[in-house]
């Protein structure tokens, strides 16, 4: 252990998925923390926890009940949704995020081995930084400056949103996914600008509390980078619940209206409140990484190899700011290699990006994962491929389904699945099963559909009946088709 004060064995750049570096291999030596938080709090912990994955997560679980109250009347049960108490809601969920964010911070800052510096880090060199304080609650002073080196530092400092010029330009207030769940007030109105992830979950959310919701996308579509069909089904349906305007750009952003009023390239749209979900970009253009060889993609991210390594030794990066898939599950993944990785140089781990399924928690919900049809065919593959319907299943009768599907693409030579894409109620989780053979298939290519389908039970009448079904009903070359003999009219459950 170095005996100066300001030289770290690993200087961590982000809490949030950077935190868990700090493995047991850490213990007996010295670790700085840097983090200039999150949100309006300036919170510890990153983005998910704060301001992302969770928080959203639980207003999006508030919603769904909201809109199962509202929509009880068609199964013979009649409720009335009389009220939302929004700032009883705000401050459940951020009552029990909040601490937990206090508690990590204080951890740090407490710990004999680490040290917590809350505040912007900025590379002076390769693996030397300067941080400057900004939040209190860490282990220096407000204003202090310090110059700090690392034996190896990891850059974690994930993304941000964008915000497009015209909106920045405008002067109009205007809310991100990093201020809007702890305002004071529903409003009457909010228009979206983004027809992506956060905007299809947000317009959920607060359509579903009573807001009078507006999407706005250039797109053509809503959740255009899902498969066609999913993103085309999706935005019919949002189109019943929302305000939704697709193909259209955005001349002028000005007060008017109850608050703000967008010029579209077809017409105005008006909204008490604007929130602007229009991307998010890699936290790597403020850190200082002129001073150092360590080189950006042209999007901004970070370049790292497959085991995370930048170009300077000892410098790693990993999650949004440097990875092709902002999720938390990829950045959690990249998290364990890069820890691994650096207490086991000669025998260094490898991100895994073969399988990244991703989820929509809208409504409805959606879910993906592997290869679309288009993609599988560009790949050359002799495609096959099956959608079914949640309403061809015993529990999609039960909910009244009427729109939920489940495609399954597999490669007809083989029977081997390719990917799986799904819209309805709790995709997120039925999707699981086709992400757990992918992933798991190993040399031997593992199970082909029909022995995913056949080698297991399905509990009988669950929803995953619609993923059975599917992978029952492929069209794949007769010697893989293991199950020639099944007949999927013959049980409970009718056929398409
Ligand atoms: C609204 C929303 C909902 C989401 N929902 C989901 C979901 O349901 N599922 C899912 O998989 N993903 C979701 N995501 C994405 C997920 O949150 C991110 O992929 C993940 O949090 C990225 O983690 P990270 O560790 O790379 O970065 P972060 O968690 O963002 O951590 C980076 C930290 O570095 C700090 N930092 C940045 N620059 C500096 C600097 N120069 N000096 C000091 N500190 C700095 C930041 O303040 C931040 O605290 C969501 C994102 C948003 C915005
Ligand atoms: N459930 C989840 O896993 C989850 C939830 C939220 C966010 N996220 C992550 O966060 C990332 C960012 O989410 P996002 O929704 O901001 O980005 P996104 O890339 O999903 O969508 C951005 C949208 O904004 C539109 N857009 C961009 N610039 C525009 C402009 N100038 N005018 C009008 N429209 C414009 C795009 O056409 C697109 O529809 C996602 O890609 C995802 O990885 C994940």
């Amino acid at each position: 252990m170095s005996e100066d004060p300001t030289h770290f064995d690993l200087v961590i750049i982000g809490s949030g998925s950077g935190n868990s570096l700090v493995t047991p291999e850490f213990d007996l030596l010295r670790t700085a923390v840097v983090d200039r938080g999150v949100g309006s709090e300036d919170a510890f912990g990153g983005t998910c926890l704060n301001v992302g994955c969770i928080p959203t997560k639980m207003f999006v679980h508030t919603a769904d009940i909201a809109a199962t109250i509202t929509d009880a009347a068609r199964f013979g049960v009649d409720a009335t949704l009389e009220g939302v108490r929004w700032r009883d809601i705000r401050d459940r969920v951020f009552g029990r995020i909040d601490a937990i964010s206090e508690g990590g911070r204080e951890y740090r800052r407490d710990a004999e081995h680490t040290e917590a510096y809350l505040g912007h880090a900025r590379f002076v060199g390769d693996r030397e930084l300067e941080v400057h304080i900004t939040t209190p609650g860490g282990s220096h002073e407000v204003g202090s400056r310090h110059r700090i080196t690392g034996k190896q530092v990891v850059i974690a400092t994930g993304a941000r949103p964008f915000v497009p010029e015209e909106v920045r330009s405008s002067g109009v207030p205007f809310h991100t996914s990093d201020s809007i769940m702890r305002m004071d007030e529903l409003p009457a109105s909010l228009v979206i600008l983004g027809g992506g992830v956060i905007a299809a979950e947000f317009a959920h959310v607060f359509a579903s509390l009573g807001v009078r919701v507006s999407v706005v996308t250039r797109g053509k579509g809503l959740l255009t980078h899902f498969d066609k069909d999913i993103s085309a089904a999706f935005t019919d349906l949002a189109r019943a619940q929302w305000d939704v305007r697709t193909g259209v750009t955005v001349e002028a952003v000005r007060q008017g209206g109850d608050g703000v009023e967008l010029q579209l390239s077809d017409g105005i749209v008006t909204g008490e409140l604007l929130l602007v979900a229009t991307g998010r970009v890699p936290n790597s253009d403020d850190l200082g990484l002129e001073h150092t060889a360590v080189r950006t993609h042209r999007d901004g991210r970070v370049v790292v190899d497959e085991h995370g390594r930048t170009d300077v030794e000892g410098v790693w990066a990993l999650g949004d700011v440097s990875s092709p898939y902002q999720l938390k599950h990829v950045a959690n993944q990249e998290a364990r290699v890069v820890a691994h990785n650096l207490v086991h140089p000669d025998d260094l781990q490898s991100f895994d990006h073969r399988y990244v399924p991703a989820a929509v928690f809208s409504r409805p919900q959606v879910a993906t994962v592997g290869l679309t049809l288009d993609q599988a065919r560009g790949q050359g593959y002799a495609v096959t491929t099956k959608t079914q319907r949640y309403g061809d299943v015993a529990y999609g009768w039960a909910m009244e389904d009427s729109t939920g599907l489940f495609t399954v693409v597999a490669d007809r030579a083989t029977g081997r699945l390719l990917g799986a894409h799904a819209m309805g109620p709790h995709a997120s989780t039925l999707i699981q099963p086709v992400i757990q053979a992918l992933s798991l298939a190993g040399p031997d290519g593992g199970p082909t559909a029909h022995e995913l389908a056949r080698g297991q039970y399905w509990i009988h009448p669950a929803l995953t009946e619609v993923l059975e079904n599917a992978l029952l009903a492929l069209d794949v070359e007769p010697e893989f088709d293991v199950t020639a003999d099944y007949d999927p009219v013959g049980e409970d459950v009718p056929a398409t």
